[in-house]
C-alpha cells in the first residue's frame, strides 16, 4: 500500500482583495514507503505548499489525499495532528531550532507529545539520536554556538527522533555549503534507509535533487514527472560529478 496518495489535489487561498489564487492545481503523486521524491521548480511554483498539503499542514481545496490508506479529509483536525506528529518529520532550510535551548532539548521536544515507554525514554532516545547524527558530544550545547552544518544535524534528530515513516524536507541543504549539504543529505538518506521512511525533498539544487529516484518539476502549480526515472548508481555518479539530471534552473525545457 501506497504511504501517500494525491489524486487531483488543489489548493486555492481567497487574497485579501478577494481574488483567488490557484496555488496548486490537479497534482497527482503517489509516494511508497522507503520512497526518494525530489521535486524542483521556481520560486513561487507552489512547492512549499504542495510539502505543507503532504505534511497535513495545508488542507486541499480539491482532490483527494490519503495518508498510510486514510482519508486525510475524514481525520478532523486532531487526528491529522496526531498523524503528523507520529509519522511525519520535516526538515527546513532555517533548521527552526528553539534558541536558548540545548541541543538535547530540542531534540527532545517532539517527544514530549509522545506516551508510554517513548515519553519516559525521551532523554535516552533523543541523546542516542544526537549520537547517530554525530553530535554526541554537543549533547548540552545551545545551537547559536553551532555550525549551520551541525544546526541542521541537529534540526535532522529532531526531525527523525520519532522515527517518522515520511520525511519532507523543504531546502534541507539551502543554508549550507556544497559540500556540507551533501554530507547533510547523506545523513538524511542513510537514516531514512534505516527506518525505511520516504523522503521528499524539495530543491533548487540539481545534484540534490539528483540524489533522488524519482523526479518531479513543479510549474504553475502543476506537477510533472521528469523524463527517464534515473538509477540510483547513475544519479549518485552524476551528483558526485557535479552533472545535471535536471536542468540548472531546475526547470525542465
Ligand atoms: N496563504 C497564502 N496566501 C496568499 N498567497 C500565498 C499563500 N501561500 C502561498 N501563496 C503564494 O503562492 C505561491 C506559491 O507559494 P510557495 O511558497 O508554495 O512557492 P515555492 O515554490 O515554495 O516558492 P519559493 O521557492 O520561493 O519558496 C506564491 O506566489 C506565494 O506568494
Amino acid at each position: 500500500m501506497s504511504l501517500v496518495e494525491a489524486r487531483g489535489v488543489g489548493r486555492t487561498v481567497r487574497l485579501p482583495d478577494d481574488r483567488a489564487l490557484t496555488i496548486l492545481s490537479g497534482v497527482d503523486l503517489i509516494v511508497d514507503e522507503g520512497d526518494r521524491v525530489s521535486i524542483v521548480g521556481r520560486s513561487g511554483s507552489g512547492k512549499s505548499t504542495l510539502l505543507n498539503v503532504l505534511g497535513l499542514l495545508d488542507a486541499p481545496n480539491e482532490g483527494e489525499l490519503a495518508f498510510d490508506g486514510r482519508d486525510v479529509r475524514r481525520l478532523g483536525s486532531g487526528g491529522r495532528d496526531r498523524m503528523r506528529g507520529r509519522e511525519i518529520g520535516f526538515v527546513f532550510q532555517q533548521f527552526n531550532l528553539l534558541p536558548g535551548r540545548t541541543a538535547l532539548e530540542n531534540v527532545q521536544t517532539p517527544l514530549l507529545y509522545s506516551s508510554g515507554r517513548e515519553f519516559w525514554r525521551r532523554e535516552r532516545i533523543a541523546t542516542e539520536m544526537l549520537e547517530r547524527v554525530g553530535l554526541g558530544e554537543r549533547l548540552t550545547t545551545k545551537p547559536e554556538r553551532l555550525s549551520g552544518g551541525e544546526q541542521q544535524r541537529v534540526a535532522i534528530a529532531r526531525a527523525l527522533v520519532r522515527r517518522p515513516r515520511l520525511i519532507l524536507a523543504d531546502e534541507p541543504t539551502g543554508a549550507l555549503d556544497l559540500e556540507t549539504g551533501a554530507s547533510v543529505m547523506a545523513l538524511i538518506e542513510s537514516v531514512a534507509d534505516e527506518t525505511g521512511a520516504a523522503l521528499v525533498t524539495i530543491t533548487h539544487d540539481p545534484a540534490i535533487a539528483a540524489r533522488a529516484h524519482r523526479h518531479f518539476r513543479l510549474a504553475d502549480g502543476r506537477l510533472h514527472a521528469l523524463d527517464g526515472p534515473l538509477e540510483r548508481s547513475d544519479a549518485t555518479e552524476r551528483a558526485a560529478t557535479g552533472e545535471s539530471a535536471v536542468p540548472a534552473d531546475g526547470v525542465a525545457a
